[in-house]
């Protein structure tokens, strides 16, 4: 379609060829777009909506809009939402923080670019904050999983008090995939860690994920930067090491731990053998009392499996330790060889570069996610879907040619 058809069956293109030109600062501010569109988010959904050419988009609006011009795309009782919580956020207050949180989780389209710009101001505070550190993260992002009842609440509540009595301020987590929008059964968390909940340098957090991979990825690593935002320097999270979502955890962390109890296969059958691979230090608990034999069998045969993998790091070889929440023993040893861990990825340069992988995966993590919800409530598709469902069930029509139907009619009907 070219520019003079364009121009006569729509006549919003000019609209946006103006928008899209180098005028547009000066001439046309964000606030006077409001009429047409709610925010930056709108717009780049009305250019895509009216096929305006990449070009156009590249040049014109969407690399100019930024954090400000977003901002102003908010009413002003949006923008006192996003000021309020940000300032409260940085100042420390917890009501704040769990506001904002609150507010990123949201699934309402209008709330979710409401806190996307709250999100661009906390990040352009943490790059701020991070220069002014000489380049050191705020924060110490570990992600924790572990079958059900491998003592993982008891074992947070214990390291949790030992770091807040160390002087840091701990936030955690909690991710349960499994549950709907209730938060799930780690809700029970917040009564299990009675202790670190009283705590005022902690702050815990059970992250309700719709039941979706997707939405692991996108209110954890969101609630994530939140947090350090707050001035948490330790960031916990914590999964059930069944399904997907430790995978989902152990691309948003600086360290992955993984707790097994000194149990036998049968009870650690749940656990994948890719999660072992991912784990930068496993750790043994309930090494107390009779369980300790168990628990120093179980060490060496993981000690021996874990020399056959694969190295994942230069600089660092997965460790496996013992440990007893109920005793505390092996808890302060296995913080400093966290510390050793972290201080090792950040002088070798390699905690930088996950990071950067981390943000590039979460990017397109959203975007298969997104993706697949356009598609499935597409137009063309969606009515489609239940009867070549059918069909595949059936036998009658083979897989691969019920996707091309599927993705034919996508494509053809904008
Ligand atoms: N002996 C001993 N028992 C422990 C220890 N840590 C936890 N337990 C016990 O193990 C059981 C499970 O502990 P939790 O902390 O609830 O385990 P969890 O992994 O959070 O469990 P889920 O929430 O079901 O995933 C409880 O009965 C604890 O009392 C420990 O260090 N030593």
């Amino acid at each position: 379609m070219n520019t003079l058809s364009l121009l006569l069956r729509f006549p919003h293109y000019r609209f946006l060829r103006k928008i899209s030109s180098k005028s547009f600062h000066s001439n046309f501010t964000p606030r006077s777009l409001f009429p047409y569109t709610q925010s930056f988010n709108s717009v780049c959904l009305y250019c895509t909506k009216w096929m305006l050419p990449a070009s156009d988009l590249k040049r014109g609006m969407c690399y100019q809009a930024t954090v400000d011009q977003q901002t102003q795309g908010l009413c002003d009782k949006e923008q006192r939402l996003v000021d309020k919580l940000y300032s409260g956020l940085i100042q420390g207050h917890r009501a704040c923080l769990a506001e904002a949180i609150t507010l990123v989780e949201s699934t309402q389209s209008r709330k979710k670019e409401i806190a996307q710009v709250l999100i661009q101001k906390v990040l352009s505070y943490h790059r701020e904050q991070e220069k002014l550190n000489k380049g050191k993260p705020l924060a110490f992002r570990v992600g924790l999983s572990g079958p059900p009842g491998a003592g993982k609440s008891t074992f947070i509540e214990c390291f949790g008090k030992m770091l807040t009595d160390r002087g840091h301020k701990v936030s955690v987590l909690a991710v349960d995939p499994s549950s709907s929008t209730s938060g799930g059964s780690l809700l029970g968390d917040k009564t299990r860690m009675t202790e670190l909940s009283r705590d005022m340098n902690a702050y815990i957090r059970p992250s309700p994920t719709r039941g979706t991979l997707g939405g692991v990825t996108r209110t954890t690593n969101e609630a994530i930067l939140l947090c350090e935002g707050g001035g948490y320097d330790i960031i916990l999270v914590e999964t059930v090491g069944v399904g997907q979502s430790e995978f989902a955890v152990a691309d948003m962390v600086d360290m992955f731990v993984l707790l097994l109890p000194p149990a036998g296969g049968d009870e650690l059958q749940g656990i994948k053998r890719g999660i072992i691979e991912m784990a930068d230090l496993v750790a043994i608990t309930k090494a107390d009392g009779d369980l300790v034999v168990p628990a120093r069998r179980i060490q060496a045969e993981y000690v021996s499996a874990m020399k056959l993998l694969r190295k994942r790091s230069k600089v660092w070889r997965p460790k496996v330790m013992r440990i007893s929440a109920k005793t505390g023993e092996g808890i302060s040893d296995m913080w400093d060889k966290m510390t050793e861990f972290h201080d090792l990825m950040l002088t070798s340069g390699e905690l930088t570069t996950k990071r950067q992988k981390q943000q590039k995966v979460w990017m397109w993590n959203l975007i298969q996610e997104n993706m697949l919800d356009h598609f499935r409530s597409h137009l063309a598709v969606r009515d489609k879907i239940p009867l070549l469902e059918k069909k595949v069930l059936s036998g009658v029509l083979a897989p691969g040619l019920a996707a091309d139907l599927l993705l034919k009619a996508f494509k053809d009907r904008p």
